[in-house]
């Protein structure tokens, strides 16, 4: 199979599809992979790198979508790549749909196959493509946290740990699964003081396990959310229902109420983000204050640390890449009900519940369109 790896254009995206390790795998098994010119040059991976992995360097992006049946990215496309996709392109990336009508009419439209690692199972139940970035945010949550409560960026003037004689900063974490126990972890280990609210036992008990009396953990309703939100320094929005646009739990008038300087670092952003007041920034311009409320709302964070990043998306993205390219998409799909379950656009039709109710198209069983 033809493979493309395009290189990435969203703000300050240094990010990578496949490493040259990655194509060095494909190629081995016979296939043709495209990569286009300096795709991985700002974090060390040279286009003569790519060379000697056995990859075909093209010049623009044009090309590798001439070229390739299977495109790999990182973020989501962006109005000129979309214009790029044809309905033989078999497209794997993030693609965070709900909460984004225009690219979801593109893709429609396209007629590709459209597949989000953000949606992809695996045996428990878990997002295996969403959980390193979701390491590597959670992480980075807490150190962009700490440095939007500086005072120069609108912050309340406040260090996490504290110091001796003076309390350290109130963090609550509203939702604890991979990014919040990142979150959590980091937090600790600056001495802030903890909450966790999550509305799944399980993951309050697994917390209470791992962290002790190191953190508080609360059952997530309107009433625990509100107090621990207006009594928090900063807030980390956490939360994910798969697939599904972020719900809004952190209202207008609950950021009123919060001190003049607290933080909303919302990660969930690229699913819409789970406060009224949030909107997508870049690494540009990451953040802006609402009603005394410094809010960072960086919808690709691990942009940030790319090099990081690129090797841990990597190490869980490959083994699909292959099954897409040895067996091609549509028995790759048939196959697998993890990776079918991240299917989220196909032949003109959404085939994923959430997002197709998030943005008004009908569902499509994607079972019906493989004729499985
Ligand atoms: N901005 C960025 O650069 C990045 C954003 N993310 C996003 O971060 C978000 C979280 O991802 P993960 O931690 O991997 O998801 P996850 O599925 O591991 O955890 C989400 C948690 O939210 C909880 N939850 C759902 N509804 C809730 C409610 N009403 N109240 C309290 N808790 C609730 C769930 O029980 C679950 O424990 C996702 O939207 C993900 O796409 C992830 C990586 C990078
Ligand atoms: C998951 C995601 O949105 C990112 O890694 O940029
Ligand atoms: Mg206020």
């Amino acid at each position: 199979m033809k493979v493309g790896v395009p290189k990435e254009i969203k703000n300050h995206e240094y990010r990578v599809g496949m490493i040259p390790a990655s194509v060095h795998e494909l190629c081995g098994h016979g296939h043709e992979v495209y990569v286009q010119e300096g795709a991985g040059a700002a974090i060390g991976f040279s286009d003569e790198d790519y060379r000697q992995a056995g990859a075909r360097l093209v010049a623009g992006a044009e090309e590798v979508f001439e070229q390739a049946e299977l495109i790999v990215k990182v973020k989501e496309l962006q109005a000129g790549e979309r214009a790029m996709l044809r309905p033989e392109h078999t497209l794997f990336t993030y693609l965070h749909l709900a909460p984004d009508q225009a690219q979801t009419d593109d893709l429609v439209q396209s007629g590709a196959t459209c597949i989000a690692y953000e949606t992809v199972t695996d045996h428990a139940g878990r997002l295996p493509l969403l959980a390193p970035m979701s390491e590597v945010a959670g992480r980075m949550s807490i150190q962009a946290g700490a440095h939007c409560l500086e005072k120069y960026l609108g912050g309340r003037g406040v260090l996490l740990g504290g110091v001796p004689g003076v309390s350290p900063a109130r963090v609550t974490i509203i939702g604890g699964g991979v990014v919040g126990q990142n979150a959590a972890a980091m937090a600790v280990g600056l001495g802030a003081q903890v909450t966790v609210v999550d509305r799944n036992m399980e993951v309050l008990r697994h917390l209470d396990h791992r962290f002790g009396n190191q953190i508080s953990t609360l059952f997530s309703t309107a009433h625990t959310l509100d107090q621990a939100v207006i009594e928090s320094d900063l807030v980390i929005g956490s939360v994910l229902i798969p697939g599904a646009s972020a719900p809004k739990l952190i209202t207008r008038d609950m950021v009123r109420r919060m001190p003049e300087g607290s933080v909303i670092v919302d990660v969930a952003i690229d699913q819409g983000g789970c406060a009224e007041t949030s909107k997508p920034t870049t690494h540009d311009n990451p953040t802006y204050i609402v009603d005394g409320v410094v809010h960072y709302c960086v919808a690709n964070m691990p942009g940030a640390v790319a090099r990081t990043s690129t090797l841990a998306l990597n190490n869980v993205t490959l083994p699909f890449i292959a099954a897409l390219a040895n067996k091609g998409p549509g028995q790759a799909l048939r196959d697998d009900p993890h990776l079918l379950a991240g299917l989220n656009v196909m032949a003109g039709k959404v085939t994923y519940r959430e997002v197709a109710e998030a943005t008004g198209y009908t569902y499509t069983n994607p079972e019906t369109l493989l004729g499985t």
